[in-house]
């Protein structure tokens, strides 16, 4: 368990693990009414959520698979990345990858956040890299199945 805090000026209740495993607690839209998300649209909706992380940590917005597998919907920019130094409302950015209008709620649960901790790296200029077996193959080199 990690403390962060927050400040909630949302219209809503403080986002929470929906069970005990859980590793990301959905996040909901704080918006008036409703938005209508056309099909390739994509929006910015506010959480009126601001947060405080401690050093070497970060939260990842990711979508919710359920909006994603019924109705087309996504985060844009997964996994979006609230640094540790951010005090602005956490936003995010949806979009409607269906043919069909997508309405977003005031108070729906729209993605949810993974609070992860990172490393930072201290960049060394070298000339030539250590042998692998993998060498440079990539992009599917090791084949399709
Ligand atoms: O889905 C997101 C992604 C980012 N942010 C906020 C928190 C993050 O710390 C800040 C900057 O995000 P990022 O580095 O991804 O955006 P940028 O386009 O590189 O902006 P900047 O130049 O401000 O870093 O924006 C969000 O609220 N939601
Ligand atoms: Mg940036």
């Amino acid at each position: 368990m990690t403390n962060v805090q927050i400040i909630n000026k949302s219209k809503h209740e403080l986002p929470g693990y929906s069970t005990e495993h859980s590793a990301g607690m959905d996040l909901r839209a704080n918006i008036d009414g409703a938005i209508i998300l056309k099909p390739l649209q994509r929006v910015l909706i506010p959480t009126g959520l601001f947060i405080q992380l401690p050093e070497g940590h970060e939260a990842q917005i990711r979508p919710r698979s359920g909006l994603a597998a019924k109705f087309g919907v996504t985060v844009l920019n997964t996994p979006g990345t609230i640094d540790a130094d951010y005090r602005g409302e956490i936003k995010v950015i949806l979009v409607n990858l269906s043919n069909d209008d997508f309405v977003i709620n005031d108070g729906e649960r729209i993605c949810q956040m993974v609070i992860a901790q990172y490393t930072k790296a201290n960049l060394l200029e070298v000339e030539i890299l250590e042998d692998s077996v993998r060498g440079s193959g990539g992009f599917g080199h090791t084949g399709t199945n």
